[in-house]
């Protein structure tokens, strides 16, 4: 058997050691515990020898109080070694989700384009339980069992040597046997794991889309894949559990023998005027009780290999590495920034790493050879098709993803030069796709930064034309927001976006205008926080609507990656034969799409 021994220390290590206090008391507990149930049937064979040999009344009643006396401290420190364990597991498993909670937040976004939520979600929570149950079992079952194991056959040996040596040899059997058969089972757990990763990722990614799926009648071909997933894991299921029925028959098996040893080996002895009938009994029980330690190391076995499985998996997506450089500590400066773009070659395909560089077709590049310079207060409309690539050019100036050539500056820094969090911090993103969280609304407008006051998120709703909304909640800024866009129009989403942006205060802000109409008076609202944004800082609009277009003073239009059209509005706009006064002589955005 190959049991990762290694990866089991290093885990147990790095998580168990802040709680050392607890996991010393918890093995003072244990050995204790173990040393009872070891020395109480000593008081049991004492108690029936003396009782033969005609001892007095007393001393057997003094046998009997002692032997319910360590009965009852047995199981009470059974009770308090349990409670600690438990502590201790949850405690580091706990530490365990964050670290990979921690770990996922911060990778790139092509991590999650290969991983649905439920999965990610069955990564966090299911693998993590499991290991839950190997921290405070690996320490209660395999470790003190081995103890107590070890405790019982000393404890023979004590008895008598020939009864000593046959039960150590059955015990060492025993255990080689059920070993052997432990590896032979991790494969169908690994396969189960897997197969229920995928269930849960695809319910989760179902009852997001459910809206989209009832709207267009396609809930009964949902139903088909999930009926054929319940069909995949069924079988892989029976198989896991097939091959750990095979241990558990074994033990049994294993255990009959053992008893049938015992019989043999006191009969034997007991004819031969070797032992005392006392002696006798205590063979038979410590065999018994041999049996107990053997079994629960099976079960632990069992349960390891579906931690084996689970350690597997979480380390390799612990070993997964964000794409991204780590970035230097260059500082931004805290006016608004220019935006200097530098012959900017991406491709998603080598992103996801999936793709070498010398393969890649032209059309493969998502964005290819892109250059501008935004001078810092200015405002760029950028245009293009569906497809074009705007919203991935966004995506750079963020680093949700790296460019694989070229370089992009805000102020005078190569934003690789500079940390993610200070440029995401600097950098403002208004998107249509709204994320609320369940949290109340001062927390989903200030991202849970408890230095913004009240006061200033307040003036901001109020200059958003939000302030009536505000005074219109139950509970002022501590009213609970869900998640399912919290109860709000999409206008009303919106604009608490542009609020969680004005609250940020950045140096450049990127808004991917919504093309979906919106009500006059909400538009207009929107327009006025558009002003008012625009007016502090750089900004780059993904524009659909051309009275946004006139905003800008610099125009960009890209055609399948690459740069149709660049320069001044206003140089463009005097141009007749230039895409954009063509684009505003139709007087839509339709032509390009
Ligand atoms: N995560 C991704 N992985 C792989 N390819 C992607 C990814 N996101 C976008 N693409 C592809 O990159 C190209 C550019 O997409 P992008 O979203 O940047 O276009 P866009 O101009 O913003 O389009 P729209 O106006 O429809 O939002 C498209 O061909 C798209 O299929």
């Amino acid at each position: 058997m190959n049991v990762p021994i290694k990866q089991y220390a290093k885990l147990l290590g790095g998580y168990l050691k802040p709680q050392q206090g607890r996991v010393a008391l918890f093995a003072v507990a244990l050995l204790i515990s173990i040393g009872l149930q070891v020395l109480s049937p000593q008081i049991l064979g004492y108690f029936i020898d003396t009782s033969l040999a005609g001892a007095s009344g007393q001393v057997l009643f003094v046998a009997a109080l002692l032997f319910i006396g360590a009965a009852f401290l047995t199981q009470l420190l059974s009770v308090i070694s349990t409670y600690l364990g438990e502590n201790v597991a949850w405690t580091a498993t706990n530490a365990l989700r964050a670290d990979i909670v921690e770990h996922c937040i911060q990778l790139d976004l092509s991590f999650y384009k290969l991983r649905t939520s439920g999965e990610l979600l069955e990564r966090v929570d299911g693998d993590v339980n499991v290991l839950s149950r190997f921290f405070s079992q690996l320490a209660i079952h395999t470790l003190g069992n081995g103890i107590l194991l070890v405790g019982i056959l000393v404890a023979l040996f004590f008895e008598n040597w020939l009864a000593g040596v046959s039960l150590t040899l059955f015990s060492l059997f025993a255990l080689m046997i059920l070993l052997s058969l432990h590896s032979f089972a991790v494969a169908p757990w690994t396969t189960y794991l897997q197969v229920s990763a995928e269930f849960f990722g695809f319910i989760g990614e179902h009852l997001v889309g459910r809206e989209d799926i009832r709207a267009n009648g396609a809930v009964s071909y949902v139903m088909r894949r999930f009926h054929q997933i319940l069909q995949r894991w069924l079988p892989v299921y029976q198989k896991a559990r097939f091959t750990s029925t095979i241990l558990w028959s074994t033990s049994v098996g294993l255990f009959t023998i053992g008893n049938a040893i015992a019989l043999g080996v006191s009969a034997y002895l007991w004819n031969q005027n070797a032992i005392t009938i006392g002696s006798a009994y205590l063979i038979f029980h410590y065999t018994n009780l041999l049996n107990q330690p053997i079994e629960r190391i099976r079960e632990e076995l069992e349960e390891l290999q579906q931690v084996e499985a689970s350690i597997h998996r979480i380390r390799e997506l612990l070993q997964v590495q964000s794409h991204l450089s780590t970035g230097g500590d260059r500082i931004l400066s805290q006016s608004a920034l220019s935006v200097s773009c530098e012959q900017v070659w991406f491709s998603y395909q080598l992103a996801q790493q999936t793709a070498s560089n010398s393969y890649l077709t032209p059309q493969e590049w998502t964005l290819q050879d892109i250059s501008f310079y935004l001078p810092a207060g200015q405002v760029l409309g950028l245009l293009g098709r569906t497809g074009s690539g705007k919203t991935t050019l966004a995506r750079l100036l963020l680093r949700f993803y790296d460019a694989q050539l070229g370089c992009i500056r805000l102020g005078n820094v190569a934003i690789a030069q500079t940390s993610l969090t200070t440029l995401r911090q600097r950098v403002g993103l208004v998107t249509q796709d709204v994320q609320l969280f369940q949290a109340s609304v001062r927390d989903n407008l200030t991202f849970f930064d408890s230095t913004i006051p009240d006061t200033q998120i307040r003036q901001t709703l109020e200059l958003l034309g939000l302030g009536t909304w505000l005074r219109s909640l139950p509970e002022d800024l501590d009213t609970q927001l869900d998640s399912n866009s919290g109860g709000l129009s999409a206008g009303q989403a919106q604009l608490l976006t542009f609020a969680r942006v004005f609250l940020k205060n950045p140096g450049l802000v990127i808004l991917d205008e919504a093309s979906s109409r919106l009500d006059p008076v909400t538009e207009h609202l929107i327009e006025q926080a558009v002003d008012r944004l625009l007016n502090r800082c750089t900004g780059i609009i993904i524009a659909h609507r051309l009275q946004t277009v006139q905003r800008a003073d610099q125009i960009l239009i890209l055609d399948r990656g690459r740069i149709l059209e660049y320069g001044d509005r206003q140089s463009l706009l005097n141009n007749p034969h230039s895409h954009f006064s063509q684009l505003l002589k139709t007087g839509t955005t339709d032509f390009l799409v």
